[in-house]
């Protein structure tokens, strides 16, 4: 099975009320695309559950794919520009695949935030300069060279106002100025940079030059780890200016800008020779000259000829690398060298070591022990450990009459909304045990797989219930290393405003670096779990540690 089937089977298990995301790129929990309602396989009394709970590892389809899909083995990330919808931001080096319902990462999303769990913010590149002189060619050529995950195109292009019917009868025989800075929206360019920056997602506006008019549907963007922003004008606004952490301005002679102008005016903008000529010479050369050329000065980069311009492309590019480095790249690395001998956080809650528990330990860790048992004596300790969570789980006072007839003071769940979500593959092990204790919880799976090269986590798929803002959470990975990956998923609920004391991260087993990681980045996240040990390796595994948790219960091949 491929990876795009693997996700598709993934999907196939879902059903009503869930929210798939651009894993998910901080869009503050709106819900993106429309739900699919399906009823759930096991969805209780009002089987409404969003995933299947399965009963056994071999009763679920998909895992029988996952080993020779999975991204755990090397690979070279996919490089290559995916047709997609209006509302996807395109880039070659982007790897999004966006349907009606969900959103696959066919590379993964690295980390967004740094490792204190606060957003880093995007590096933000402003290209400059006359019309067709070569902006939007060396901003792809930047793309392309950078070989970033995600990097958004904006066009200043976007923001032209809407014109009134004077205006717009003015600009059909070529005599409205496109080229003054009143002809853009500056109030709503700032807001949307400014969010962008922030990591939000917007709506931006599609203009088009045929009928000098924006469309009515709009386009879908995100923060990403590099935003690029390209317009005749962008240099313009002082506060513009003050958002962009890179000004590069490309020079090209006028004539060679007002013959690509021609060209693509005629073939590609619907004018005539005379009305390019006529607005050229009446309004984008002056405009150049008073307001475009002057911003020259702003510039850090100025890049000669455009687009073949291949030294001040390489140059760029060098710099973005080292700004992205700077920002907070290897995180995984850095959350491993901390917190060394620190004292264990308050949020932390132990399940009591009883010989019991020692004992289900005892087999799960045995090198020697059998998968079937394997998979029973987890699913015991899994259970245990849900069970010891659910404890966390706000409680009312309640009082019910015995058979008796004497009234029992007891204790009843709130009528908090309650929900689990998986770190897949891991995680979707405690589903079963989740979904046995609690009626009618919905499941969300995020899936989170760690890049060999650059040792980071990284986000591929992304499923949550509808309004999952709303929800008390119970996050599950068997276990906890570093800490990296469990801190992206906390993260990916942030994001979608559930609030950080109403998340439980529940696991088997947690290195204590990664108790501190989490403790660290989010302290009023409570984290459950049935042990503690000291150490992790260099290949980030827990020691003493299980071994592989996901490849000893699913029974598949360790990964180089
Ligand atoms: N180096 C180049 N040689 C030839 N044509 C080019 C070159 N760079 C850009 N063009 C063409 O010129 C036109 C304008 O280029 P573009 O990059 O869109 O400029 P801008 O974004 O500044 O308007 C496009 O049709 C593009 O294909
Ligand atoms: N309806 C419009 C809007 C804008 N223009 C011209 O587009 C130029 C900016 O786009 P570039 O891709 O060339 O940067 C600008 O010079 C406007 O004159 C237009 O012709 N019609």
């Amino acid at each position: 099975m491929s990876v795009p089937q693997f996700f598709d089977s993934l999907h196939s298990s879902a059903s009503s009320d869930t929210e798939s995301d651009v894993a998910d790129r901080n869009d503050c929990g709106d819900s993106v695309f429309p739900d699919t309602p399906v009823s759930g396989a096991n969805g209780g009394e009002n089987g409404s559950m969003d995933f299947c709970c399965p009963a056994s590892p071999t009763t679920v389809p998909h895992q029988a794919g996952w080993k020779g899909s999975q991204s755990r083995s090397p690979r070279p990330r996919r490089q290559r520009t995916i047709s997609m919808n209006q509302t996807t931001t395109i880039s070659s080096s982007e790897s999004i695949i966006r349907s009606h319902n969900r959103t696959i990462y066919t590379a993964g999303r690295p980390p967004w935030y740094n490792y204190a769990g606060q957003q880093v913010e995007p590096f933000v590149i402003g290209v400059c300069g006359g019309s067709a002189s070569g902006k939007t060619t060396v901003a792809q050529k930047i793309i392309e060279s950078l070989d970033v995950p995600w990097v958004t195109l904006l066009s200043m292009d976007c923001f032209y106002k809407i014109l009134n019917e004077k205006q717009h009868q003015q600009s059909l025989n070529n005599e409205y100025n496109f080229d003054h800075p009143d002809a853009f929206d500056l109030d709503l360019m700032i807001d949307v940079l400014r969010k962008l920056k922030d990591g939000r997602k917007v709506e931006v506006p599609i203009y088009n030059f045929i009928t000098h008019s924006r469309e009515a549907t709009t386009k879908t963007m995100y923060g990403a780890n590099v935003i690029i922003f390209e317009g005749i004008l962008v240099f313009h606004s002082p506060e513009i200016l003050k958002m962009l952490d890179m000004k590069v301005f490309v020079d090209t002679d006028a004539d060679v800008r007002l013959a690509r102008r021609l060209k693509r005016d005629i073939s590609q903008r619907g004018r005539d020779l005379e009305g390019v000529l006529k607005q050229y010479s009446t309004m984008v050369q002056p405009a150049y000259v008073n307001y475009i050329a002057p911003t020259m000065a702003h510039a850090d980069i100025i890049v000669p000829r455009g687009g073949e311009n291949k030294v001040a492309i390489q140059l760029i590019v060098q710099h973005v690398h080292t700004q992205l480095q700077l920002r907070g790249f290897k995180l995984r690395e850095t959350l491993a060298q901390s917190y060394i001998g620190q004292p264990m956080p308050d949020s932390l809650h132990l399940l009591p070591t009883t010989p019991q528990v020692k004992g289900l330990h005892t087999f799960i860790r045995n090198h020697a022990t059998s998968r079937d048992e394997f998979i029973f004596y987890s699913k015991r300790l899994i259970r245990l450990v849900i069970e010891y969570a659910l404890g966390f789980m706000p409680f009312k006072d309640v009082s019910v009459e015995t058979p008796q007839g004497v009234s029992y003071s007891g204790k009843r769940l709130g009528s908090e909304k309650l929900c689990g979500v998986s770190i897949l593959r891991a995680g979707e092990t405690m589903e079963q045990a989740v979904c046995d204790v609690c009626k009618d919880i919905r499941i969300g799976k995020i899936l989170i797989q760690t890049n060999q090269i650059t040792g980071e986590p990284e986000l591929y798929y992304l499923r949550l219930p509808k309004d999952i803002k709303d929800y008390h959470v119970i996050l599950m990975d068997a276990t906890v290393a570093t800490g990296a990956a469990a801190m992206m998923a906390i993260r990916v609920l942030l994001d979608h405003d559930v609030p950080e004391e109403n998340i439980l991260l529940v696991s088997l087993l947690m290195a204590e670096i990664g108790v501190h990681s989490i403790a660290y980045a989010f302290p009023k996240v409570r984290i459950v779990t049935s042990a503690l040990d000291p150490e992790i390796n260099e290949k980030f595994y827990v020691i003493p540690g299980i071994g592989n948790f996901g490849d000893r219960y699913f029974g598949t091949e360790p990964s180089m």
